[in-house]
């Protein structure tokens, strides 16, 4: 529910420009990354892998090369992932944007990066989850759907076997884009579109190195439209970006709604 809580107020200073182009903006397009689901706990994929997978990097935990090497190891990181996710709520700048959303006037479309749901449980549509979604599992052979409930261990398991698909009985999978792995269809298309045709694109907790993704905002840029970028840190973006707010999710855009 998107009701402001009293940790919604944010105290700081929206810088002059970014306000301006916030309320002459008729059609917003918001760009999140794993820093916008940050300060809600959820790990980022440059941040802490969570104790038991610090020694394998994420790409190869991502990526069909791992799981074929090691369905287990790539299992049991995602079903920790899951069970994380769950136990987590939306953050003040998840809110912020399904108020702003929800308030008329302008209009919010947001393309993520993000696997998790905390978008949605804040009451916002996401317009397209370039990288899939956590949730969505499938068997890794036929592709059929797995709508049963996967077995989260209460602790985190290095190694756990995964579900079996109904169908075919072959191993289930996480409904992600593994690197290497091709984007849903139709999602990078949604969000460029939506780009072009918004007069302010917001850049919120990326660190613009995954591609396609990264490329939206120079290209959104590219057509004349003002592109601001949300992030306590410097990025692969900030020097194609019109405005940098150096500030975290949570924090900025309740300033920025409010
Ligand atoms: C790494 C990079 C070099 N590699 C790629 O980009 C590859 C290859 C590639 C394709 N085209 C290219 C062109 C050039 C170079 C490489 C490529 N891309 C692909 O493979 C893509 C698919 C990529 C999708 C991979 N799946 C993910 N996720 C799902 C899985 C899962 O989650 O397990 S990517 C995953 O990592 C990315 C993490 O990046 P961020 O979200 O930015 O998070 P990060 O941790 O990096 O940074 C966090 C940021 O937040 C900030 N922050 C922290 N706290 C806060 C806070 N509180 N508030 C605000 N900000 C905050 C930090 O300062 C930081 O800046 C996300 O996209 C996330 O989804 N597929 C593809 O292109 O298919 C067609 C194709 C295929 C083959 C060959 C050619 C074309």
């Amino acid at each position: 529910n998107s009701a402001p809580q009293p940790t919604d107020v944010s105290p700081i200073e929206v810088p002059t420009a970014v306000r301006e182009a916030a309320r002459a903006a008729r059609r917003v397009t918001v760009l999140t990354g794993a820093g916008m689901s940050a300060e809600s706990g959820v790990p980022t994929f440059r941040g802490a892998k969570g104790g038991l997978w610090e020694e394998f990097d994420p790409m190869t935990l991502a990526s069909q090369r791992g799981w074929d090497a090691d369905p287990d190891l790539v299992w049991a990181w995602y079903a920790w992932r899951i069970g994380l996710v769950r136990a987590l709520e939306p953050n003040a700048g998840h809110r912020a944007l399904a108020r702003w959303a929800n308030g008329g006037g302008v209009e919010v479309r947001i393309a993520t990066q993000n696997v998790d749901d905390l978008h949605e449980r804040a009451g916002s549509e996401v317009l397209a989850h370039v990288h899939g979604d956590l949730f969505a599992l499938r068997c890794s052979v036929c592709g059929a759907p797995f709508e049963d409930e996967p077995e989260i261990p209460a602790e985190p398991v290095q190694r756990l076997e995964p579900p079996l698909c109904g169908e075919c009985g072959e191993y289930v999978r996480p409904g992600v884009v593994w690197f290497g792995g091709m984007l849903p269809e139709g999602a990078f298309d949604a969000a460029l579109d939506a780009c072009l045709d918004a007069d302010l694109v917001l850049v919120v907790g990326t660190s613009g190195i995954v591609y396609p993704f990264a490329s939206l905002p120079d290209i959104a840029r590219g057509h004349g439209v003002t592109v601001v970028e949300i992030n306590p840190e410097d990025t692969d973006l900030s020097s194609g970006v019109d405005h940098v707010w150096r500030a975290t999710a949570a924090t900025a855009l309740p300033a920025l709604v409010e």
